[in-house]
């Protein structure tokens, strides 16, 4: 039987870029769900799963475009609206991944990191299917008018929104560092 062939989980790794311009051709939820349900195996200490989610799709982008309107409208330089919601109707869905309130610094930093060990999962499990997406943390992610709209405790921490879709335009990488720039090996 013939088989597709897999990418290497190195070139996933590596051929993955940060999408900005998406086609109009729909992600469903079935298909974010099932990408999470893989994502959540990231390391995490202590297995808190510190996370939750709220994703919008079709009238739920209506409700997200309102959060950032209403924080937008707060601002000292207010953008235009109608970039706004350019930037809210373009991709498909958003994903907001939210941790959980925590007052111990230790415990906050490792729960950033597995929140963030899951993003990196989602968004590389994605690009295996083709699916592109952006990790966005735009002011108002820390904004209490922000997240009483989209009814997030203020004392939660927005790891960040992810826009997804299938992607428009790839954008060319952006050169990286060899690592030999930046190690120290004791031996
Ligand atoms: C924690 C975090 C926050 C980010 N926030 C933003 C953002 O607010 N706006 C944005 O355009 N890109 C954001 N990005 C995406 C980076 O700009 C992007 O990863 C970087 O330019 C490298 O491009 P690449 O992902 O295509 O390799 C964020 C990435 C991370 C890890």
């Amino acid at each position: 039987m013939l088989q597709t062939q897999r990418k290497d989980l190195a070139d996933i790794i590596t051929e993955r870029r940060s999408i900005n311009s998406f086609s109009d051709k729909p992600v469903s939820e079935e298909v974010i769900i099932d990408l999470l349900e893989t994502a959540k195996w990231a390391p995490d200490h202590g297995v808190r799963e510190p996370w939750r989610f709220i994703l919008c799709l079709d009238n739920g982008k209506e409700h997200l475009l309102e959060a950032m309107l209403a924080y937008n409208s707060q601002c000292k330089k207010p953008k235009n609206p109608d970039k706004i919601r350019a930037k809210i109707m373009g991709p498909s869905a958003h994903l907001l991944v939210i941790n959980n309130a925590e007052t111990n610094r230790k415990k906050w930093e490792e729960n950033y990191g597995a929140a963030s060990a899951l993003i990196q999962n989602f968004q590389l499990c994605a690009w295996e299917q083709g699916i592109g997406m952006i990790w966005k943390t735009g002011s108002y992610i820390d904004n209490d008018t922000f997240k009483e709209a989209m009814h997030i405790d203020s004392d939660e921490t927005i790891i960040g929104l992810m826009q997804i879709g299938y992607p428009d335009q790839i954008p060319e990488a952006k050169p990286r560092t060899t690592v030999l720039n930046k190690i120290t090996t004791l031996k």
